[in-house]
């Protein structure tokens, strides 16, 4: 609260909501207090200059300028604040509208937006206000609309970045609706900066509205703005400066007003940015197998379990320029497997897992023979479908499959407290009330060892330390009944000291329920000690599937693999020699190994 009141305690914030009061104080009283006089002319006392009675003069009307001055004040200010509503609201839910979209119609809004912000915004105003007519209504539409791309584009720009973000992908993991989604987690994420935007576009708005009223498209007499009363005193700027002067003042007050109000706001507001980092990357990984069976296409990471609770076969991503990202990759993994999935940065370890998560982005395009995940089948036609899949399947994936991602600071929505975001599970998929499902989310936080979780509940993620919100990722997939948990590289963003915690947390998940687990890691002793089979990723391929025991003992056959190995450091390593290291230009075969490759090492 301190933070947010420290910019109030400046001189320019002593003096922003000094104004301001005092503004609003003008708006609402000015016209009780004066506005017959400010109405009511007199001929007797036609375009006076300054004395005691006029301060600054009178009108042609014989009407006290700065009377009418002031009573315009609510008419002026009034006028802004509602263009600026209207637009503000409407340019937020045109900047939201490409992220309920398709990718096609996305683009196509996106576009449209770009075209209508291309056109200067006063001058569309203008347009607009001749074409609606001359009356105050249409002067706020058409400033509304002038206003509404801009915002529309600063929304869309602002929730592109937001929509990236791991928290987002776990609600969309869970099935929320995407309404929900942007209203929940999106929007809390930019409302700060678009707040800042339009206390300052209001101001703006003030100056569009002088200036239409000024060209006589806006208020029309009897009624007067300040752009109307701007208009009047202007042709007799030269005898009377009053008259023009006064208004014009007025005008620059109150934008200066305004625009210092905005700048208040954005120094007192954390902002979006500042509660959680963001961060693009999206990572999850592999499963947890039985056998390999060499494939044409490449290894396959095999269940031994009848009925596997994934199942992938020939699973091909590629990128909109037609470059394979994953190659003809399968995979089984069955109940209570761990499986490893390991291989160099870039092989395809994140795009596999998102493509079974369902969380491909919409430019790639995924196509796959079989992937069924808890017996229902996910992919339709051969197509892996993000779009379709969280429609079809969004219920069941949200209840049975679990996603921790690798930077638990991005996983979690910084603007929502902890306890509604493992809450909102409950809520979703059981019905539960809020209070029920706010005591279920505490019994979940309490479960993955989250130290007085009544309390924390209440707490915000950035009010928790790196491994109590991975426990927190953990404690919300455990608000389903997950049958399969992909954790990628769940612990390369923590201290290792926490590591053991998080990792110990998913192995008692799989060892006590039957949870599936594929766990992505550079970390080989973490792979080796966890996973009951590894599978190695070269280019986009598994060139092979190991047992985590074989692995420890060496006995691999393909050569990267063995290049893998040779990189991890032991107790035996020549402490004099540098580290071994694969080479960034070293090319190894992609295909898989066969029964027939020599195990060599
Ligand atoms: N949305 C995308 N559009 C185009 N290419 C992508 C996209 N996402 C990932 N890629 C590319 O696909 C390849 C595989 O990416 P992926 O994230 O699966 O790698 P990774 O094995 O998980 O790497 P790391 O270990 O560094 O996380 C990379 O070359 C990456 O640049």
């Amino acid at each position: 609260m301190s933070r947010v009141l420290r910019p109030l305690r400046t001189p320019l914030g002593v003096l922003t909501v000094v104004t301001l009061i005092i503004l609003v104080l003008v708006a609402v009283l000015a016209s009780v207090l004066w506005g017959d006089d400010a109405r009511l002319a007199d001929p007797s006392r036609i375009a006076e200059g300054p004395s005691d009675d006029h301060l600054f003069g009178t009108d042609a009307g014989g009407r006290d300028i700065l009377l009418r001055t002031l009573v315009a004040t609510r008419l002026s200010v009034g006028m802004a604040l509602l263009a600026t509503v209207i637009g503000v609201t409407v340019g937020i839910a045109l900047g939201l509208l490409p992220q309920l979209l398709g990718p096609r119609i996305a683009r196509a809004a996106a576009s449209g937006i770009n075209i209508a912000i291309a056109f200067p915004s006063l001058l569309l105003a203008i347009v607009l206000a001749v074409v609606l007519g001359r009356s105050a209504f249409a002067a706020v539409a058409a400033v509304a609309a002038a206003m509404a791309p801009d915002f529309a584009r600063l929304t869309y720009t602002m929730s592109s970045s937001v929509a990236g973000r791991d928290f987002v992908q776990a609600a969309r993991v869970l099935g929320v609706p995407k309404v929900v989604v942007l209203l929940r987690h999106v929007l809390p994420n930019i409302r700060d900066a678009l707040l800042v935007r339009a206390s300052i576009s209001a101001g703006i708005c003030l100056v569009a509205f002088a200036s239409l009223s000024f060209l006589g498209l806006g208020v029309q007499a009897p009624e007067f703005d300040w752009g109307r009363l701007l208009d009047e005193g202007q042709s007799r700027i030269f005898v009377s400066p009053a008259s023009a002067l006064v208004p014009g003042a007025a005008i620059v007050l109150a934008g200066l007003v305004f625009t210092m109000f905005g700048e208040l706001l954005a120094k007192s507001l954390p902002g979006a940015g500042s509660r959680g980092r963001s961060r693009a990357a999206r990572r999850r990984h592999g499963p947890l197998s039985a056998s390999t069976v060499p494939t044409p296409t490449g290894a396959t990471a095999d269940s031994t379990d009848a009925s596997p609770v994934l199942r992938v076969r020939d699973l091909t991503v590629a990128d909109a320029d037609g470059s394979v990202l994953v190659d003809g990759l399968s995979i089984d993994v069955g109940a209570g497997e761990v499986l490893g999935v390991v291989g160099e940065s870039g092989s395809g370890k994140s795009l596999t897992m998102m493509a079974v998560a369902g969380l491909l982005d919409p430019s790639l395009d995924a196509t796959a023979s079989t992937l069924e995940f808890d017996g229902v089948t996910l992919d339709h036609a051969g197509r892996v479908d993000a779009e379709r899949m969280s429609r079809t399947h969004g219920r069941h994936l949200g209840e049975h499959l679990a996603v921790v991602f690798q930077d638990p600071m991005s996983s979690l929505n910084p603007a929502i407290r902890v306890g509604p975001q493992v809450a909102e599970v409950g809520r979703l998929r059981h019905g539960l009330g809020r209070r029920a499902a706010a005591g279920e989310a505490v019994d979940r936080l309490d479960s993955v060892h989250i130290p007085d979780a009544d309390r924390r509940a209440h707490q915000y993620p950035h009010q928790f330390s790196g491994g109590m919100r991975q426990r927190a990722m953990i404690a919300m997939g455990l608000m389903g009944s997950p049958r399969l948990v992909l954790a990628d590289e769940p612990t390369t963003a923590l201290d290792v000291t926490v590591q053991k915690g998080v990792l110990g947390l998913l192995r008692d998940l799989n060892r006590e329920q039957g949870t599936a687990l594929i766990l992505v890691s550079h970390d080989m002793a973490v792979v080796a000690a966890m996973c009951h089979r590894v599978m190695v990723m070269y280019r986009g391929r598994a060139v092979e599937v190991v047992d985590s025991d074989d692995l420890i003992a060496g006995r691999v056959r393909h050569p990267y693999t063995h290049a893998l190995l040779d990189s991890v450091p032991s107790m035996q390593t020549d402490r004099d020699r540098p580290l071994t290291t694969i080479p960034e230009d070293a090319d190894f075969p992609t295909g898989p190994v066969d029964d027939r490759t020599e195990v060599t090492r």
